[in-house]
């Protein structure tokens, strides 16, 4: 249970495990055990409480990590603070940081904490453009997301010049599907590898991108290959039936829950869902939500 608790530089408030402790002498986000049978927002508010000094803690869940130390095999629920009052200050001694997001990186983090530091440059939402459209359609469409929230998979629109202008435009993160040269040339967010790419990825050796690496995942096999190649998300799908895959037999969330489990990677969650499905995604083991028609802007 551990807090991902923004100022309002949107700097983040990491602290110093004591160097005897489990992970001692890393970097954290500030937290504890969650007490039998206590709510994951109240427990969280205990443990900034008596940490930190804070009051009022209010938070959202943003990713569930199960990680295996090879003495210890941990569940951390990561929440995000979207309230609290009081200055945060090391109540038990531990030095107490405010980090600028981009210098994360540079932190020392347990290992448990790699999809974390992924996580925490990603939007939530993970847009399709439906490639029944035309372009111009597309360009307007792109032009309605929200480039907080929203990144965009170009699957049917890689190589499109007048999409990734209009992505440039609104500063949406963007991704490029299979083609790591095209990706670098376009200076894409991220390359998206298809079942095909993953094939060819598993002949070939990973694509040379700098950006990050995200794999079409639909079973515990593409997990695998994907985390071999190194990815640093994936999507996994479908969640629930839908007409792009209507062969394919839905997950579910516990058989996508089951598949997540355990898997060093950000994953979204894709088919039949859309941003109202983000809360159930994030109570089994996604980070995201993606999809075609329940994310691209109506009308
Ligand atoms: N709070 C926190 N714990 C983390 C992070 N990453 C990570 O691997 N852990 C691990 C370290 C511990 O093995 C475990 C839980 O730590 P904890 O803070 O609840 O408990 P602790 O080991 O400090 O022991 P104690 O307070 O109960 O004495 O989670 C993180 O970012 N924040």
């Amino acid at each position: 249970m551990a807090g991902i608790i923004p100022d309002a530089d949107d700097r983040l408030c990491l602290s110093r495990r004591p160097d005897h402790k489990h992970q001692g002498g890393l970097w954290e986000f500030p937290g504890g055990k969650v007490e039998p049978g206590e709510a994951l927002d109240h427990a969280l508010a205990r443990e900034l409480h008596e940490e930190l000094g804070l009051d009022g803690v209010r938070s959202i869940p943003f990713l569930t990590v199960r990680h295996r130390y090879p003495d210890l095999a941990v569940t951390l629920h990561f929440r995000e603070v979207t309230a609290y009052t009081g200055v945060a200050h090391g109540r038990e001694g531990q030095p107490v940081e405010w980090v600028p997001r981009a210098e994360l990186s540079a932190r020392a983090f347990p290992e448990a904490n790699r999809p974390v530091a992924v996580a925490l440059r990603l939007p939530p939402e993970w847009v399709i453009p439906p490639e029944e459209l035309d372009e111009t359609a597309v360009v307007e469409g792109l032009a309605r997301l929200d480039p907080a929230s929203q990144g965009v998979y170009l699957r049917g629109w890689s190589g499109h010049p007048a999409v990734t202008a209009a992505c440039r435009a609104r500063g949406l993160r963007f991704w490029v599907r299979d083609d790591a040269g095209l990706a670098r040339r376009e200076g894409a967010f991220g390359l998206h590898l298809s079942g095909e790419g993953l094939a060819r990825a598993q002949r070939e050796g990973a694509p040379a991108f700098e950006g990050l690496l995200s794999v079409a995942c639909h079973d515990a096999g593409q997990i695998d290959a994907a985390r071999a190649l190194g990815a640093d998300m994936a999507t996994l799908s479908p969640v629930r039936a839908t007409p792009t895959h209507p062969e394919a037999a839905p997950l579910g969330w516990d058989g996508f829950d089951e598949l997540v489990a355990g898997n060093p990677l950000v994953f979204y969650a894709l088919g039949g869902v859309g941003p109202e499905d983000l809360a159930t995604a994030r109570a089994h083991g996604a980070y995201g939500v993606a999809g075609i028609r329940g994310l691209w802007p109506r009308g």
